[in-house]
């Protein structure tokens, strides 16, 4: 069953993956994920290290393709188009579906730069001020540096950089915003504000979040996929989509006795 089919309403599926095996070189990292994307919510994959999520997040923005020994059987959409497709360009991808990592990656130019320089590449012809404060108010950074919009970006907190990073991710207009542990090297209070911040962030975009840490999911996500990994008899190691739903069916009354392990703490 897919996974609209357990969310209010139907959303529309934005992203989705059908029969996806992924191999680097000739070892099998996912076999067989289905998976769809709904929409204006929240989904967190989890699951122990090595399991492939972070796979599977780049096969949705196309990153994997900067490495040479990458290669996808099956399908992943985004809507109705196949993504990998020869005639999609993997940068219009990129800009449709942002990326935000684990360590805040911004660049060596003023907070202000650090916005314009994307929209610049991509043409932007509007207001530049505009989409700058924009930006930085949806991404909750606004106020605290409005007056110091000159300064090197890498002068920030780390929070602050990761919102400033997400800043950067929303001012080129994406649909959706793929987040591979962003609150990994933030502390409690910054992680609770990136937290905050993605749940406002739904309103508008479709969130795919990567996080190691269970009650992060439980606090932000509509939807949780639970991932393992499995050794074959030759001793090699593949990771599959176990389940997913309801964030809190997944922690409360999963259908897979592993998920119920892997969320009660006992494996992973
Ligand atoms: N660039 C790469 N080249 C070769 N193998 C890779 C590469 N990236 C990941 N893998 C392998 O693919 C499998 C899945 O890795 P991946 O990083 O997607 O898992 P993960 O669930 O995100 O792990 P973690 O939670 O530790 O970040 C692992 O066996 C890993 O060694």
């Amino acid at each position: 069953m897919f996974l609209t089919d357990h969310f209010p309403n139907h959303a529309e599926t934005v992203l989705s993956a059908k029969n996806l095996n992924v191999y680097y070189g000739k070892s099998l990292a996912l076999r067989d994920v289905c998976i769809d994307i709904p929409k204006n919510s929240v989904t967190a994959f989890i699951g122990p290290s090595g399991c492939g999520k972070s796979t599977l997040i780049r096969c949705f923005n196309r990153l994997n393709d900067l490495i040479s020994s990458f290669r996808a059987e099956g399908k992943v959409n985004y809507f109705d188009q196949n993504l990998y497709a020869p005639t999609i360009d993997p940068v219009e991808v990129r800009r449709r579906i942002g990326m935000v990592f684990q360590k805040a990656n911004p660049f060596p130019k003023s907070i202000y730069n650090n916005i314009a320089f994307g929209a610049r590449i991509n043409g932007y012809k509007g207001d530049m001020d505009e989409l700058v404060e924009k930006s930085l108010r949806q991404a909750a950074l606004w106020d605290e540096v409005k007056d110091k919009l000159k300064d090197s970006g890498l002068a920030l907190s780390g929070g602050q950089q990761q919102r400033l990073c997400i800043a950067r991710a929303i001012a080129v207009q994406p649909d959706v915003l793929l987040m591979d542990e962003p609150c990994s090297a933030l502390d409690p209070i910054s992680t609770l504000r990136i937290e905050e911040l993605i749940h406002q962030l739904k309103e508008q975009y479709t969130i795919v979040i990567v996080t190691h840490n269970m009650q992060q999911a439980s606090r932000v996500a509509d939807l949780t996929a639970f991932f393992n990994a499995e050794v074959t008899e030759k001793g090699q190691r593949f990771g599959y989509l176990v389940e997913c739903d309801r964030t809190e069916i997944i922690f409360q009354s999963p259908k897979e006795q592993s998920t119920q392990a892997y969320v009660s703490g006992r494996f992973g």
